[in-house]
């Protein structure tokens, strides 16, 4: 009998993210700069007479369990590959906000791939994997990534980008969700609303932060937060305005920096440093404006095999 085999991931935040028109195809061009942070989905991979999925933690209610779930399809999709029957039992223990802006269903895509590769002995390489990562999801070559990197095209095209240290985040959880074509289609809606216009040919090319790369490379927090950006943010707040306050709770307890991580509705608190960071969770915990607060640093690397 094989032994199981457990992957772990973690989640991102984008320190940037800049939204080019709507290309023909539906998805936007991104200059979009993923920090991977330290909360984890780990993904047990055991073997099984067919595909099978359990999920536990706080969030478990919300994730799908049938093959829509992105761990599944990436099983089938490594399985389809090779040749093989996706015969597995996955099991995943979620600790990243669902729907959250956090990129954990891409965190368990990832880390399915990894530990199905290993259990089923499919020796698939890291192009390969990354190639089925990106035709599966735009955020999910970077869970595997990890680290920081810069996504270009709908975010799948990575470069890795050098830091200088660790940052230091904040996390509030919101109540329920945000769906993420919904705030890209806000974000084309309020720019068709403004009289810019949507389109690729309407909006420029987005392009990385020279400010941005330069905070991230010196590992200075306080030119990071002068630096961090989000064009999708005016959308989640216009779709969930509640989150003004939440951002307000945050900047008020003196985050240096306060986002909507992503497509939200998960905001982003930069900290100067741990004892910041406490402070800052305090605050927005006593604000009543989340759900729950979470404290945890990155850069961290991108997914892993656990005992490897
Ligand atoms: C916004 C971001 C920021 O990193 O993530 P979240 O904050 O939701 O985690 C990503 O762009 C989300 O990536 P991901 O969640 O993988 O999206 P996909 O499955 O590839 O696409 C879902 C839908 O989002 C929209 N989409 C996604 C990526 C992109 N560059 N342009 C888009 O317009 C499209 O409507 C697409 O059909
Ligand atoms: N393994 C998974 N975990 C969470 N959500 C999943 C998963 N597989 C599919 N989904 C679907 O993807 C949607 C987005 O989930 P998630 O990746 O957590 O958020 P986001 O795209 O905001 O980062 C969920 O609402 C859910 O329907």
């Amino acid at each position: 009998m094989t032994r199981p085999v457990t992957a772990r991931v973690p989640a991102k935040v984008n320190v940037q993210l800049a939204v080019g028109g709507l290309r023909p195809d539906g998805f936007h061009d991104l200059a979009n700069v993923f920090l991977a942070v330290g909360l984890h989905d780990e993904v047990t991979a055991t073997p099984a007479d067919s595909l099978r999925l359990t999920v536990e933690g706080a969030d478990a209610g919300q994730v799908p369990l049938d093959r829509t779930n992105l761990a599944a399809r990436a099983a089938s999709a490594l399985a389809e590959r090779h040749g093989i029957a996706p015969d597995v039992h996955l099991h995943i223990a979620k600790d990243i906000p669902v729907a959250g802006g956090m990129a954990g269903g891409s965190a368990d895509a990832a880390g399915a791939l990894l530990a199905c590769d290993a259990l089923w002995g499919t020796k698939a390489t890291r192009a390969e994997l990354l190639e089925i990562c990106a035709d599966l999801g735009s955020d999910i070559p970077f869970s595997l990534v990890g680290g920081v990197a810069l996504g270009r095209g709908r975010g799948e095209l990575l470069t890795p980008l050098e830091t200088g240290g660790t940052f230091h985040w904040v996390f509030a959880v919101a109540d329920g969700g945000l769906s993420t074509p919904a705030v890209y289609r806000e974000c084309d809606r309020l720019r068709e609303a403004s009289g810019a216009g949507a389109s690729a040919a309407d909006v420029p090319e987005p392009e990385p932060s020279e400010a941005l790369l330069d905070a991230l490379r010196t590992g200075d927090a306080t030119a990071l937060a002068a630096a961090v950006s989000n064009d999708l943010q005016p959308a989640a707040l216009s779709l969930r305005p509640a989150l003004a306050d939440t951002l307000r709770a945050g900047a008020d307890a003196g985050a240096l920096a306060s986002l909507v991580s992503g497509s939200g509705p998960t905001c982003a608190f930069l900290a100067k440093d741990t004892e910041a960071a406490q402070a800052v969770a305090g605050a927005l915990t006593a604000s009543g404006t989340c759900r729950t607060v979470r404290i945890t640093s990155g850069p961290v690397p991108g997914a892993r095999l656990v005992g490897a």
